[in-house]
């Protein structure tokens, strides 16, 4: 979920308060000139600077209880900030959802190691809290993101016995950390797009081409342009792994741009530099599924808003544990919020129906 300066007036929209509630329309400061190096930078080091949003959003659903995740503290220098009860909700969805989808990628494939590859990781605890729950898997874990993102997670990781020690050694100070189980890659993710002039693509070490893959991006591909996109999981889908290896890929974006919503929502992002380029070019549910579908995830793609995750995939019990944690009055406004953020799954099989199997009971 996007920080709270970054949703929009929600009250507002609804017609519950005053004004348009069209605010922060700024351009931001880098205006409609060319690609300069100076804007090109500036727009990396906001889009690198959105981890923060999602550490922040993480620490503050774990200090109220939406969360078990020793980690989220320990991986961020943020100090914990509360949010509002609106967005704790969101990213309870929204990394409760992630976590249902990986553990049914897991449990696929008993014989096999699985591999995850974590586009725009960021300070993602996912890896940590994975080898607690499934401590048999055989897992082969690739995070990737920014050298600056990359360091300080490594820098992190060295500080804290609690993590280090669950890896096959402690890293050294470097922006990348190698291991047979746990890799940390400092890469632009640019980089793996699919070179028109022949430059080779960068190696990614440790990668396995052939066993199991779930690729993920928790908003994360949403800041590129679609073409890029397209370029880079075809890169992964078919020169990283070989083609009939079986790979899944999960994405959690925003939807719905042009309701008011949708409109502020992109209007507040861009004041602070922030561009959400897949936003416009897969706007509804029908898109991100299409989309998948195109990237050659022929045996199944599925979408689910988080409005309809929250109502299906959690059980009546949880809703009640979640209900009795934070006062929230606003269901009208929490369901707009739901609504634009959805969380959409495509897979190959390779040569059986395995990930079909896995997903089967997953509603959309
Ligand atoms: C909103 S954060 C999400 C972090 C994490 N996936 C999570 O959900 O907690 C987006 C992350 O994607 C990374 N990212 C965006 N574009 C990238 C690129 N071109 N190369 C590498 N990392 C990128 C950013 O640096 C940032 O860490």
């Amino acid at each position: 979920m996007a920080s709270s300066n970054d949703i929009p007036n929600l009250k507002t929209l609804l017609g519950h308060g005053r004004g348009t509630g069209l605010r922060g329309r700024g351009r931001g400061r880098g205006g409609l000139g060319g690609p300069s190096e100076e804007r090109a930078q500036l727009l990396d080091n906001a889009v690198k600077g959105t981890d923060q949003d999602a550490a922040g959003s993480r620490l503050s659903c774990v200090e109220l209880g939406y969360l078990d995740d020793p980690y989220a503290k320990l991986l961020t220098t943020q100090q914990a900030t509360r949010k509002l009860p609106l967005l704790n909700r969101g990213t309870y969805v929204r990394t409760s959802a992630i976590d249902l989808l990986v553990a049914k990628f897991l449990v696929t494939y008993p014989a096999s190691a699985k591999q995850v590859i974590s586009l725009g990781a960021g300070t993602d605890t996912r890896f940590f809290r994975l080898l607690d729950l499934y401590p048999q898997t055989r897992l082969l874990y690739h995070e990737i993101d920014f050298p600056t993102n990359t360091l300080a997670k490594i820098v992190a990781i060295q500080r804290q016995p609690l993590l280090y020690r669950k890896l096959l050694h402690t890293p050294a100070t470097s922006a990348s950390y190698h291991s047979e189980t746990y890799n940390i890659h400092a890469l632009d993710l640019r980089s793996l797009a699919d070179p028109s002039d022949g430059t080779p693509l960068p190696q990614i070490p440790n990668l396995n081409p052939n066993i199991p893959t779930l690729i993920l991006s928790e908003m994360c591909l949403v800041y590129l342009q679609p073409s890029t996109v397209q370029s880079i999981v075809t890169s992964l889908l078919t020169h990283y792994l070989q083609p009939t290896t079986p790979a899944a890929l999960i994405l959690y974006e925003p939807i719905l741009p042009q309701d008011p919503f949708g409109r502020t929502m992109i209007s507040n992002l861009q004041s602070r530099n922030i561009h959400l380029h897949t936003l416009t070019a897969y706007p509804e549910l029908g898109d991100q599924r299409a989309r998948l579908q195109a990237y050659g995830l022929v045996d199944g793609a599925k979408v689910a808003d988080t409005n309809t995750i929250w109502r299906k995939w959690i059980n009546e019990e949880e809703k009640e544990r979640i209900a009795g944690l934070e006062l929230l009055d606003e269901l009208e406004e929490l369901e707009m919020l739901l609504r634009h953020y959805c969380v959409a799954w495509g897979w190959r099989d390779g040569q059986g129906d395995v990930f079909s199997q896995a997903w089967a009971d997953v509603n959309e």
